[in-house]
């Protein structure tokens, strides 16, 4: 099992080229589920997860072609309408193939994704949705069965908030007979890119960007040629790299638009930032100083950065407060952190961190996607030497990091 091996206390110097963001993509190759024409897509990171779909929908007959950070997708030969556990359990958000293939084909096979480690994360809404606008679904043998005649378009409001939920319900709309409203849309920017995507397919798509999403169905989607936005996630990530390591990093192919709370938080730090259309150059040199937040839909403070941000706080110049909203078990970097000397204590959904003047390097487990790149942080802020195991869960979501941060100076290297 891969793990990586850092060296602490490198200052990072230089730049970074930013990928297509894996919330983006996921969804968008889904969407080629949607049409017999050819998508052909751009920017799409290279990851664990969408090598795990390129796998999961070419079992569906649809054709797929990757080169570099291009695929292509053709579905006029689609046969197999099912989405198996095997591939499902590794990553959750192959529920995506569920919306698309219903509208087209009348029918779907896909396995239930389960809990997972920072929640149970029920797929409830997507299922209420699809069998508001007709679907019969049935649940046997850990499996959704899904089957219509077709789609029709209605009014849906879901609970809560659901990024996959919304992106699944929309993709399902733009196939189904009439209008669909969907109300408490999430507005994430991958949602939306989502929507510009399938605009270009030839859907019906009013109130993009907002959170009432009115979608008027056609007969057909055609091809389309996309380029998939760039990763926030990942920007926000290295800016909290180096907010926590000090130096001076320039972030390229980036969208700064998007990440308001984040870089907020981040000038609160004390992060000194320039930035252009699509780059950012980060200056650190001095201790952080902490920063008090709780995780929110788009556009508060995302929840898939509230680990990198512990991160910086664990040795910033006093105490600060992280509250998680949106997962009930999103804390599992707290003990790691403390391995590492940090000093956080946790009252149920609220950490409490008091500022630490270093962290020691030690070996330390990943249990999940952003807590490993928090791990990742903290190591290159840490004094010595820090073993991180189980960084499979890092590849999942970042597009070569060790490579991108040696890069810049950090002494980093993947081991067996
Ligand atoms: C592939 C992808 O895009 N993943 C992102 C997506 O996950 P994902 O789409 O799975 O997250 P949701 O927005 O659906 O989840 C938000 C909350 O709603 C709950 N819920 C959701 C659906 C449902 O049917 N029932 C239900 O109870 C979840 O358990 C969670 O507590 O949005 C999350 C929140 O921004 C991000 O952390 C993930 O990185
Ligand atoms: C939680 C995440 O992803 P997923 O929904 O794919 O598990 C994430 O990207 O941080």
């Amino acid at each position: 099992m891969d793990k990586l091996l850092i060296q602490g206390g490198k200052r990072l110097a230089g730049d970074i080229t930013i990928s297509g963001a894996k919330n983006a993509a996921l969804p968008i190759l889904c969407a080629g589920l949607l049409t017999s024409g050819k998508l052909e897509l751009s920017n799409v990171p290279r990851l664990h997860d969408v090598a795990t779909m390129l796998k999961l929908l070419g079992q569906t007959g649809l054709k797929v072609a990757q080169d570099d950070e291009c695929v292509t997708l053709q579905g006029d030969a689609i046969d197999k309408l099912e989405a198996p556990y095997e591939l499902v359990k590794t990553m959750r958000a192959s529920i995506l193939v569920l919306g698309p293939l219903l509208a087209r084909f009348g029918e779907a096979k896909v396995s239930l994704p389960g809990g997972c480690a920072i929640g149970s994360r029920p797929v409830d809404q997507h299922i209420k949705g699809l069998q508001a606008l007709g679907a019969e679904i049935t649940i046997e043998g850990g499996y959704i069965y899904a089957k219509c005649k077709k789609l029709k378009g209605t009014r849906i409001v879901t609970d809560m908030i659901t990024v996959t939920g919304t992106e699944n319900l929309l993709m399902a709309a733009t196939l189904a007979e009439g209008e669909t409203i969907l109300e408490n849309a999430a507005r994430e920017p991958e949602v939306t890119d989502l929507a510009h995507l399938l605009v270009a397919m030839g859907a019906k798509i009013e109130g993009i960007g907002t959170d009432r999403l009115v979608i008027q169905g056609v007969a057909e989607l055609h091809g389309a040629k996309h380029a998939v936005i760039s990763d926030r996630i990942e920007t926000a990530t290295f800016l909290c790299a180096v907010a926590a390591a000090g130096g001076d990093i320039t972030l390229r192919n980036t969208r700064t638009d998007i990440l308001d709370a984040a870089l907020d938080k981040l000038r609160e730090i004390g992060l000194q930032m320039t930035i252009g259309p699509d780059w950012i150059r980060a200056q650190m040199d001095q201790r952080p100083k902490p920063v008090t937040f709780r995780t929110t839909e788009y556009p508060g403070f995302p929840t898939d950065m509230q680990a990198q941000f512990m991160a910086v706080n664990t040795i910033a110049e006093g105490p600060s407060r992280v509250t998680e909203t949106i997962f009930e078990n999103r804390f599992m970097h707290v003990q790691e952190m403390n391995r590492l000397g940090a000093a956080i204590e946790t009252d149920g959904n609220t950490a409490f961190i008091t500022g630490v003047d270093h962290l020691i390097g030690a070996p330390v487990m990943a249990t999940d996607l952003r807590a490993s790149a928090s791990l990742v942080i903290a190591a290159l802020a840490a004094r010595g030497e820090t073993l991180v195991d189980r960084i499979y869960h890092l590849d999942r979501g970042y597009d070569r990091m060790e490579v991108k941060l040696s890069a810049v100076g950090a002494d980093i290297v993947r081991v067996k």
